[in-house]
């Protein structure tokens, strides 16, 4: 059965000390919280792993993902981290394709298929973003940009690859904006991810698949959007960073 995640992208946000005071009190609130088996991921920036990673040990309720990685698994690639850096310090979760690194760094699916395949190679799972721009939604062709972005970076994996791979729908529109996309929008996207996913490959693979929404989840919308049939957790931005938000949305899931 899929699983329930709910997953905190911290973004370029808090010193190594702030980040470990925040999962220092996140597992605190964590440790009497009946979890239900569900998946609480943070991602912190790259030089916030290792402690974070070092706290999460004393934890094992919360895991960590880095935000972004190289395609290359060396080289001259100055400022870049590659896939087994990542690895061999014990970050087994990676978020590839979120929409500021496609804005702002010019990632294409093209590139986020090759980045997909070399995480998966190094046996990590990949935490998917993709979602359309407000323009998109207005001339009505967000169905075809959000099949269109799925197909191009994903659907050259064979259906055993989906195992390790989390869908995350952050319509670009509603991050960071306060806007979010209603309970029905959502679920109508996230129905049409998981058509699309069942026409490409199975029924099986669709329905195993965890699709989170993110975009200005807030512990005062997260439960009317969590109840939806077909989201299955939500990827937060902001109210991650806030422990007593990011825990009251956990409990919202
Ligand atoms: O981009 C996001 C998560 O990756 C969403 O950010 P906000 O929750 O701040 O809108």
């Amino acid at each position: 059965m899929r699983k329930k995640i709910v997953a905190g992208n911290w973004k370029m946000n808090l010193t190594s000390v702030q980040s470990e005071d925040l999962v220092a009190v996140l597992s605190e609130k964590l440790e009497n919280f009946n979890n239900n088996g569900k998946r609480i991921i943070v991602a912190p920036t790259f030089v916030n792993l290792v402690p974070v990673v070092a706290c999460d040990d004393r934890n094992a309720m919360i895991e960590v993902a880095a935000q972004n990685m190289h395609q290359a698994s060396s080289g001259a690639f100055t400022g870049e981290i590659a896939a087994n850096m990542l690895q061999t310090i014990g970050v087994p979760n990676v978020i590839l394709g979120h929409s500021e690194r496609r804005a702002y760094f010019g990632e294409t699916d093209a590139l986020l298929a090759e980045k997909v395949e070399v995480a998966l190679e190094h046996n990590m799972q990949v935490i998917f973003c993709f979602g359309e721009e407000l323009e998109d939604r207005k001339s009505n062709k967000h169905f075809d940009v959000v099949e269109s972005q799925l197909k191009n970076a994903l659907f050259q994996l064979p259906a055993s690859a989906w195992d390790d791979i989390v869908l995350a729908y952050e319509p670009v529109w509603a991050i960071g904006t306060g806007e979010t996309a209603s309970p029905e929008q959502a679920q109508e996207m996230h129905e049409f991810i998981r058509k699309t996913i069942a026409e490409a490959y199975s029924a099986e693979v669709a329905d195993e698949v965890s699709i989170l929404y993110g975009g200005s989840v807030k512990p005062a919308n997260a439960k009317e959007i969590f109840s939806k049939p077909d989201v299955d957790g939500g990827l937060i931005g902001g109210a991650s960073l806030k422990a007593d938000d990011f825990f009251a949305i956990i409990d919202a899931m």
